[in-house]
């Protein structure tokens, strides 16, 4: 088992707050993640209530993390509000570490899940992917695209009910004027990454995520990966020419609209690529009829989201009335790069951490 590398002092903050660490579940590229529990504040002070905590240590990881994608991170994650996303208990930082509990996913994550338990039922894949769709609907609704949607972001609960996590990679799509950024930076991982990322052009971030949820489906059904990501350029060869298929242990059981689903999400051609609405809209998910009606708190997230948008929008409007059109950025990455950076700048300076960090 990981060792826990907490000091104990770092221990008395926490239990003084009513949360203590236990072993560890998962670990990233600058993070590791904590069984945890919590006692304070519940009526019962006597029943724990189990969360995971995810510690990024600042000290161990890149400035460009710290100063950029952390930031972002934080900013997102007090912002959603999703039942399919995860949900985000308190957040600390406490010197030079963040503490971010979140809800304790007993399942694991999907990964996992497969490894031990083998590929996913058609009908269980079903039910699963359209609770990523619906949670990444939701982010594309409020103008976030993830960048790093794989299996192990996607975490199982108790109820076998599917979380998205990890919001690390995550970024805002359009600027404050409305304007859609498009990405150069490389997030997440290879194998789960779209062929206009490998390319290594600007892209369109929401576009991308749609073609790692058509990676994710098939490892599901598969319990493989679609491509062979040893070498990046036969990797891209391998995506631009539809080098996959299905594998000849589950062909014939599987439905043809999932085939056809499978293609419109691995599809290289970006503007041919479905959008995560033709994707909910498809005859797949309308093979079961019990998927057809959100519950109730899919539909309030999805309002939710929708007015957020109609704000954001009409911000634009008025900002834009007052400032002249600008340059299609997407013409111009030197520009596009120039003013990103600019916002992030100005995003550091102007960041006000939310209310819930405390800074001891
Ligand atoms: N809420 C949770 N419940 C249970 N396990 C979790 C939870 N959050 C994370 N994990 C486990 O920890 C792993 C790493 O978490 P996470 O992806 O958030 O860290 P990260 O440092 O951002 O990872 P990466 O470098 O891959 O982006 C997950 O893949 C999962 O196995």
């Amino acid at each position: 088992m990981a060792k826990l590398e907490h000091t104990a002092s770092e221990e008395l903050t926490l239990s003084s707050r009513g949360y203590k660490l236990f072993k560890v579940l998962g670990e990233g590229s600058y993070a590791k993640v904590y069984l945890a529990e919590y006692r304070g504040n519940t009526d019962d002070k006597n029943k724990p209530r189990q969360l995971a905590c995810k510690i990024v240590d600042t000290t161990k990881a890149p400035r460009d993390f710290v100063k950029k994608f952390l930031p972002r991170e934080l900013e997102i994650l007090v912002k959603i509000n999703h039942p399919h996303l995860i949900h985000v208990h308190s957040i600390f930082q406490r010197k030079a570490k963040y503490y971010i509990f979140m809800r304790y996913a007993e399942n694991g994550d999907l990964l996992e899940f497969i490894l031990k338990k083998g590929s996913i039922s058609e009908a269980q894949s079903r039910v699963w992917m359209r609770q990523l769709c619906l949670a990444v609907q939701y982010l594309h609704d409020m103008e976030i695209a993830h960048r790093d949607l794989k299996c192990e972001n996607a975490l199982i609960t108790s109820n076998y009910n599917l979380k998205v996590s990890d919001f690390g990679f995550a970024r805002y799509v359009t600027d404050g004027y409305g304007k859609r950024l498009m990405s150069d930076t490389y997030c997440g991982s290879l194998s789960y990454a779209a062929p206009e990322i490998l390319k290594g052009s600007p892209y369109h971030p929401k576009i991308a995520d749609i073609w790692s949820l058509g990676v994710i489906l098939y490892i599901m059904l598969n319990k493989a990966m679609p491509f062979d990501d040893t070498n990046i350029k036969r990797l891209h060869e391998q995506q631009t020419n539809k080098q996959w298929k299905f594998r000849s242990k589950v062909v014939d059981n599987l439905s043809s609209e999932v085939k056809k689903l499978m293609g419109h999400l691995l599809e290289p051609d970006t503007s041919k690529r479905w959008k995560v609405e033709q994707v909910l809209g498809s005859e797949w998910f309308g093979m079961d009829p019990r998927l057809a009606q959100l519950n109730p708190a899919e539909q309030a997230a999805m309002i939710h989201a929708q007015e957020e948008r109609k704000k954001y929008m009409d911000t634009v409007r008025k900002k834009s009335i007052s400032k002249p059109v600008r340059d299609d950025i997407s013409k111009d990455v030197s520009v596009l790069k120039k003013e990103v950076e600019q916002q992030e700048r100005e995003k550091l300076a102007n960041l006000s951490l939310p209310s819930m960090i405390i800074d001891e």
